[in-house]
């Protein structure tokens, strides 16, 4: 500061402050380009990969469509956080053995995969991804199952009156 300087300690502090102020702006601007060029590259990485089917080409099925083709057809079907997924062949090779994983065909395995029995690594749920068959409708058996109780309907041949959940929504 120049001694005798009309404006003052006030407002050298705000001309430092206005200087740290374009700094920051500066620095939050050429780390949003930074981090552009870096996403850029993620993406291209990303696209080489096999991901599964993405999610909107995938056809959609109500849970009923989906216990009756689990039932009818001889595909392995288990819907975990509303995609069905097709297990066939990956039952031989489950690391956590054959029983488990035939424990959950034709039902909701939402939270057995996701830690009501196993809490599955971020691995497991990629393999899971490439294994997409279809989309369930109003996403998970627990939506059904409280629509066919508030409409008093019959639902996969079961009477609702007698119909009972059991701990991982799974009809009894
Ligand atoms: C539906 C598709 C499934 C896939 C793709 C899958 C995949 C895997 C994978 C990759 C592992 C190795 C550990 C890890 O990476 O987390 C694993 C372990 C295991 N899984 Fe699964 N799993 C499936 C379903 C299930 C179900 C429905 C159950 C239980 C009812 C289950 C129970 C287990 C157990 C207990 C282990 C631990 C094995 C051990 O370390 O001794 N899994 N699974």
């Amino acid at each position: 500061m120049i001694y005798g300087d009309v404006q003052g300690p006030e407002a050298m502090a705000k001309r430092v402050g206005l200087a740290y102020d374009l700094k920051q702006f500066r620095y939050n601007e050429i780390e949003k380009g930074r981090l552009q060029q870096l996403q850029k590259k993620v993406d291209q990485k990303h696209a080489t990969l096999d991901w599964g089917i993405p999610l909107e080409q995938l056809p959609v099925l109500d849970w009923d469509e989906f216990a009756t083709k689990s039932r009818s057809t001889n595909k392995a079907l288990v819907a975990i956080g509303g995609v069905i997924h097709d297990v066939s062949d990956f039952i031989k090779e489950h690391p956590g053995g054959k029983a488990f994983i035939l424990s959950a065909i034709g039902k909701d395995a939402t939270a057995i995969f996701n830690g009501g029995v196993y809490q599955h690594s971020n691995a497991a749920h990629n393999l899971l991804s490439k294994m997409r068959v279809g989309i369930l409708r109003g996403g998970c058996e627990v939506e059904q199952w409280k629509y066919v109780m508030s409409e008093g309907k019959r639902s996969l041949g079961i009477d609702s009156e007698q119909l009972q959940i059991d701990h991982v929504g799974n009809p009894r």
